[in-house]
C-alpha cells in the first residue's frame, strides 16, 4: 500500500502522523511512504530521518494526498485537505465529528473511508488512540491553568501551592478518565488541593484506592458540581462520552456564582465542550473572558508538545496503522472489531451512532459497510 502523511496545517499545530520509526516499519513490511516536506520538522524530524527510513520526499500535500491510498494525520483534514481526499481512500486520524457537521459533511461527499482515532477501543473499554493525547493534555491541563489564573493573564492571581501561610488553589476536575486523572496527578503534585468528580461509581472507587492520598473525589450529581465549582479557582473539563457531544455541565448563568477571575480548562472542547461558554481557541489566542471568568479552550493542547506527543501517538497508532496497510481496511476491520469501532464514514455514509444522534444523520451499521 502507498500511505502518505501530509504536513499538519491548523494553526500552530506541529506534530506528524507517521514518525520515522513508524515509515521504517512500514516499509519493512513492503509498503510505500510519501511524507511532504518538512512534515515532521516541528516535531523534532527533518526530511533526512525520513530519507533515511527509505520513505520519499514530497514537495506538496497536494502530492501526497494525489499519491497516497491511506492518509495518515494527526488533526481532522481542514476543508482546503477534505477536497483532496477521494472515494476508496482510508483517511486514519482524529476527526471529532459529533460537533462538526460542515466536516462530516465534506467527509461523507468524498467518499473516502474515514477512521477515527478517538473511537477505536480495545478489549478493557479503553479508547487506545485517544490515551496518549488525552495522557498529554491532562499533564498540560493544571499548567495552562496555572497560567491562566496568573493576575496578568485575566486570572484570580491564585498560586496553585499557595505558600506557608496561604492556602493552596483549589482545583476541580469533573471527569476522572484519562485527560481527568492524569490533570489531578499533576495538580495535586503543584500542591493544589484538588477533586475529582465522575459519574460512574467504579472509577471513583478505583481513584480512591490508588490515588487517595493524594486527591479527594465526588460524585459529579448536578448539584455536587455547582457547590464544588462555587468554591473552585481552577475547574477542569475532562468529561468523555465516546464520539458523542460533550454534556454541559456549568451553564453560563452559573457563571455568576463563580469566583471573579475563576480559570475554565475545558480539555473537552474537541468534543464541542463540556461548558455552555466554551469555543474552540488556539494556542495563538487561547484564553477569553466571559462574565470575569477566564476560559483556555485549545482543541488540540498536545500540539504544545509536539515532540512527546508525536511519540506518544506513533507508538500507540502504529500497530493499527500496520493492520490497515497489510491487510487493507476491510480485512484489517473484519479481524478486529475494536479497529471497526473507529470508523465514522465510508463511502458516503456516516458509520459511527453517536455521530449519527448529533447531527440527525442516517448512519450505516459498520457491519453493512464491511460487506457493501
Ligand atoms: N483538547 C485537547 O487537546 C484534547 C482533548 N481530549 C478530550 O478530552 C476528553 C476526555 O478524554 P478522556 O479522559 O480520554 O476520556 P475517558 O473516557 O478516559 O474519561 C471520560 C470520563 O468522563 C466521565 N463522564 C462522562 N460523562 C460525565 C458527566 N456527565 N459528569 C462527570 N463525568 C462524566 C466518564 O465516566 C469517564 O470516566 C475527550 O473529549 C477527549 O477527546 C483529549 C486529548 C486532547
Ligand atoms: C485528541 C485530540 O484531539 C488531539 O490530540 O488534538
Ligand atoms: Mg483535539
Amino acid at each position: 500500500m502507498h500511505i502518505g502523511c501530509p504536513k499538519e496545517i491548523k494553526p500552530q499545530e506541529f506534530r506528524v502522523g507517521l514518525t520515522p520509526n513508524a515509515a521504517h516499519e512500514a516499509i519493512s513490511h513492503g509498503h510505500q511512504v510519501s511524507v511532504e516536506t518538512d512534515a515532521g520538522l516541528g516535531a523534532g524530524f527533518p526530511d533526512d530521518d525520513y530519507i533515511a527510513a527509505g520513505a520519499q520526499i514530497l514537495g506538496s500535500a497536494a502530492e501526497v494526498f494525489a499519491a497516497a491510498d491511506m492518509i495518515v494525520k494527526v488533526k481532522e483534514p481542514q476543508p482546503v485537505e477534505r477536497k483532496m481526499l477521494r472515494e476508496g481512500q482510508i483517511l486514519f486520524t482524529y476527526l471529532h465529528l459529533a460537533p462538526d457537521p460542515d466536516q462530516t459533511r465534506d467527509l461523507m461527499e468524498s467518499g473516502a473511508t474515514c477512521i477515527a482515532y478517538e473511537t477505536v477501543t480495545d478489549n478493557r473499554g479503553g479508547l487506545p488512540l485517544l490515551a496518549p493525547m488525552s495522557e498529554v493534555a491532562g499533564r498540560l491541563a493544571p499548567q495552562v491553568g496555572a497560567w491562566t489564573l496568573q493576575k496578568a493573564n485575566g486570572g484570580r492571581g491564585v498560586l496553585m501551592g499557595g505558600v506557608p501561610g496561604v492556602g493552596p488553589a483549589r482545583v476541580v476536575v469533573i471527569g476522572g478518565g484519562v485527560v481527568g486523572t492524569h490533570a489531578a496527578r499533576i495538580a495535586a503534585g503543584m500542591g493544589a488541593d484538588v477533586t475529582v468528580l465522575d459519574r460512574y461509581l467504579p472509577r471513583l472507587r478505583y481513584l480512591d484506592d490508588v490515588f487517595g492520598g493524594t486527591f479527594k473525589t465526588s460524585y459529579a450529581s448536578a448539584g455536587n458540581t455547582v457547590d464544588l465549582a462555587r468554591e473552585a479557582d481552577l475547574i477542569i473539563g475532562a468529561v468523555l462520552v465516546p464520539g458523542a457531544a460533550a454534556p454541559k455541565l456549568i451553564s453560563r448563568a452559573q457563571l455568576a456564582e463563580l469566583k471573579p477571575g475563576a480559570a475554565l480548562v475545558d480539555v473537552a472542547i474537541d468534543q464541542g465542550g463540556c461548558f455552555e461558554t466554551s469555543k474552540a481557541t488556539t494556542h495563538e489566542n487561547p484564553v477569553y473572558e466571559v462574565d470575569g471568568i477566564m476560559h483556555y479552550c485549545v482543541a488540540n493542547m498536545p500540539g504544545a508538545v509536539a515532540r512527546t506527543s508525536t511519540i506518544a501517538l506513533g507508538n500507540a497508532t502504529m500497530p493499527f496503522m500496520l493492520a490497515l496497510a497489510d491487510k487493507g481496511w476491510r480485512q484489517a476491520c473484519t479481524d478486529d472489531p475494536y479497529l471497526l469501532e473507529g470508523l465514522n464514514v465510508h463511502a458516503g455514509r456516516v458509520t459511527y451512532a453517536a455521530v449519527g444522534d448529533a447531527l440527525g444523520i442516517d448512519v450505516l451499521s459498520p457491519d453493512l459497510a464491511l460487506k457493501g
